[in-house]
């Protein structure tokens, strides 16, 4: 944990708490609006609305790859194609996926002029404040840390259904702290979780400054966002984890329980 008292990161005041914590206890899942004060996360969304050094994760159709964007482009235009050709099988029953992310830097071994708000945000996340926070909110003392990355669905991207599982990491939660700052239900890239029945059992349309908090494991999915979506998808998303060995450790151990 660190402690970052110059940080322009904080959380909205106005947060009721007991309120919140009796929520995500009766559901294991819960939609927090107005996270963070309004001018951090103003902060936050100017950075990754001005962002240009985006990469594409591709794991879609057979192909596996990360291409480094300037912009929305391939920053090697001969590899162009590989972007344009990339597409999610709809036959096959895999997790399957493509989107833009950005890493975010933690404190450690980044020097301060480097790092922006959105960078802030994640060391926010992992500050004291914000680490009693998440462990009254969940009720879960093994809460110890919170990873993540920036993420940008632009028309086209998609995750398909999956349930964050990932052996050896830890994961207690994940989150999605939306940072689009108008966002229509229509545009798609609704967060939807999947029952048992295969319908949807609830949905969750991108909120400016909301934060998603689910247990791992869910199933759930990132809708495919409309070709007529207006804006892009902005987030910051990550997992809640601990330092305790929680959920499978191995691959083989993930596959068995899952
Ligand atoms: O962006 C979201 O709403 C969820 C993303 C997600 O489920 C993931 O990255 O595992
Ligand atoms: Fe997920």
């Amino acid at each position: 944990m660190t402690d970052t008292p110059s940080s322009p990161i904080r959380l909205n005041p106005d947060l009721d708490l007991a309120a919140l914590a009796g929520a995500f206890a009766r559901g294991g899942r819960l939609h927090i609006p107005n996270i963070f004060a309004a001018e951090a996360a103003d902060a936050v969304a100017g950075v990754l609305e001005a962002e240009t050094r985006w990469k594409t994760t591709v794991a879609a159709g057979g192909a596996f790859f990360e291409m480094p964007l300037n912009g929305r482009l391939a920053e090697d235009p001969g590899k162009q194609s590989w972007l344009d050709d990339a597409k999610v099988d709809g036959a096959s029953p895999l997790t399957q996926y493509i989107f833009d992310t950005r890493r975010l830097d933690q404190r450690e071994g980044h020097e301060e002029g480097h790092r922006d708000a959105a960078d802030a945000a994640l060391d926010f996340m992992n500050s004291e404040a914000f680490i009693s926070f998440l462990r009254a909110l969940t009720g879960d003392d093994r809460v110890d840390l919170v990873d993540g990355q920036a993420s940008r669905y632009r028309p086209g991207h998609v995750l398909t259904a999956h349930n964050d599982v990932s052996a050896g990491k830890n994961r207690l939660y994940g989150y999605v702290l939306n940072m689009t700052r108008e966002w229509r239900a229509d545009w798609g890239g609704n967060l939807v979780f999947y029952g048992a029945d295969g319908h949807i059992e609830h949905g969750w349309v991108p909120a400016f400054n909301a934060l998603n908090l689910f247990v791992v494991p869910t199933r759930h999915a990132v809708t495919q966002v409309a070709s007529f979506a207006a804006k892009d998808r902005l987030s910051i998303v990550g997992w809640v984890r601990s330092h305790q060995k929680v959920g499978p450790q191995t691959r083989e151990e993930a596959r068995q329980a899952y």
